[in-house]
């Protein structure tokens, strides 16, 4: 059974949605499932997992959330080599820099050296139903991966 992490920040909600909806799926696929705000976790912790979801809504001017900050800084060193993750967040199309979280934890978790097995997902402001079969499918995929990861190195 795989080991995964789920971190996320969420202001007004929208995130969280498509946490509860990744983490669903995550869990009816039988892994083992840890879900976490970003302000409880420990940065340190990510490398004793095998797979990493991270969730942030965009802030500022394509800036991540505030609450991601310590966390984000936290990462600097990191050895992440052997796990592999994906991440997502609600943003808004109004804004110039749409989404720009989930780019800035992506180019994070690369240069630590783990494995991005999946586009970003970004979400228009709260996710739809048709948002939400998104985000299922987007933790189903990350289930998949990480196995057939697994069976790969055997
Ligand atoms: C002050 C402010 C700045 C924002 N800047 C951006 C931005 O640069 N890019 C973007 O895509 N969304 C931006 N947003 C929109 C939020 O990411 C969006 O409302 C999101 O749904 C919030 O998610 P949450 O409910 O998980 O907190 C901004 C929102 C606020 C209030």
């Amino acid at each position: 059974m795989a080991k995964i992490i789920l971190i996320y920040a969420s202001m007004s909600g929208n995130t969280e949605e498509m946490a509860d909806a990744i983490a669903a799926e995550v869990r009816e696929a039988g892994e083992d499932l840890t879900v976490m705000e970003v302000t409880d976790a420990d940065a340190a912790d990510l490398a004793g997992y095998d797979g990493i979801l991270l969730g942030a809504y965009t802030w500022g001017d394509g800036e991540l959330p505030y609450e991601f900050l310590d966390f984000y800084d936290d990462m600097e060193g990191l050895d992440l080599s052997g796990t592999k993750a994906a991440v997502f967040g609600s943003c808004d199309s109004c804004y110039a820099q749409v989404g720009k979280a989930v780019d800035i934890l992506i180019d994070r978790l690369r240069e630590l050296g783990s494995d991005i097995v999946q586009e970003g997902l970004k979400v228009e402001l709260t996710p739809s139903d048709s948002d939400k079969e998104l985000c299922r499918a987007f933790g189903r995929n990350f289930v998949n991966s990480l196995v057939q990861g697994t069976a790969l190195q055997q």
